[in-house]
């Protein structure tokens, strides 16, 4: 069975392929400090609590934060006694190769969400990663990834409010029934619900125009679902985006680079 980490800025995920389905997935926070002992100690314990014992032999990391790597190689070796495969490594190939400047380190979870779409929807897509920033990655016809938008994220734009302004408090993300709120957290909920979906909203829009073709939005991350319930803003939502793409580009490592004999 595989087993697939997403390391974003914020949050670990680890989810386990076993060909067909995600049988389980595990959500813990993103510390550089986290050695492979103690992801192991998380990681089996959540296993031990789900009553899953399954049989991991090979890994594939996505990471945003190029620390993490380190300790998550050396957990898939002590552990699984597996070579992981890195996205953004020299030997980690992509089923399309990316078209962007030269010397640019695009970030791995923008080429899984690219894969990852491409494969379930075809090309001329926009995807839509709302994490720790707020993503949009342009997938060509041919599913290359080409380039894209970054904004700030949801939460750290609420946080930065919070931060930077001593009478405004830290508040959480809710799709306001009305624009004008009368109170300050309901004003804060507001700018930053409406003030996304603005953005989404435009610059979907311009891309298309830059484009000028037909597109389709896919959108993921936590806080996807809340923006399309209110607003419809995307053509499909997909909570697993980016662990499929994981497994995506893994069997295209593997379909290319046969296992030896022996
Ligand atoms: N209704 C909600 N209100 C506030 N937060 C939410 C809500 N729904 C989901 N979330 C948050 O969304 C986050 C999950 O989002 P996701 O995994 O896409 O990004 P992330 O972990 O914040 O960023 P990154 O992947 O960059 O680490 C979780 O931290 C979860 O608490
Ligand atoms: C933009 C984030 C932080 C989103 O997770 C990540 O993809 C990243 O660190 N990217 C590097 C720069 C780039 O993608 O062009
Ligand atoms: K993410």
């Amino acid at each position: 069975m595989l087993l697939a980490i997403d390391c974003g800025n914020t949050n670990t995920v680890f989810s386990v392929w076993d060909g067909t389905r995600f049988i389980c997935t595990m959500r813990t926070c993103t510390n550089h400090v986290r050695t492979a002992d103690s992801y192991f100690t998380w990681f089996s314990t959540l296993l031990d609590h789900y009553q899953i014992e399954p049989d991991i032999t090979e890994v594939i990391i996505s990471s945003s934060v190029p620390r993490v790597v380190y300790n998550l190689r050396v957990f898939a070796d002590r552990f699984y006694d597996a070579r992981p495969l890195v996205v953004g490594k020299p030997d980690c190939l992509l089923p399309q190769n990316p078209r962007v400047d030269a010397g640019t380190a695009i970030g791995p979870d923008r080429l899984v969400n690219a894969a990852g779409a491409f494969d379930r929807h075809g090309g001329d897509l926009i995807v839509v990663d709302f994490g720790t920033a707020t993503t949009f990655d342009v997938v060509d016809t041919d599913g290359a990834y080409i380039g894209g938008v970054i904004a700030p994220g949801v939460n750290l734009s609420l946080e930065a409010l919070h931060m930077a302004a001593a009478a405004l408090p830290h508040v959480d993300i809710t799709s306001p029934e009305k624009v004008v709120g009368t109170n300050t957290v309901a004003c804060i909920q507001s700018g930053i619900f409406w003030g996304y979906v603005g953005l989404v909203r435009e610059i979907c829009a311009r891309i298309k125009d830059e484009r000028d073709r037909k597109m389709k939005i896919v959108a993921t991350g936590g806080l996807a679902p809340l923006f399309q319930q209110s607003e419809n803003l995307f053509d499909a939502l997909e909570s697993d985006l980016t662990m499929h793409g994981l497994t995506v580009i893994h069997q295209f490592n593997k379909d290319i680079i046969p296992p030896h004999d022996s």
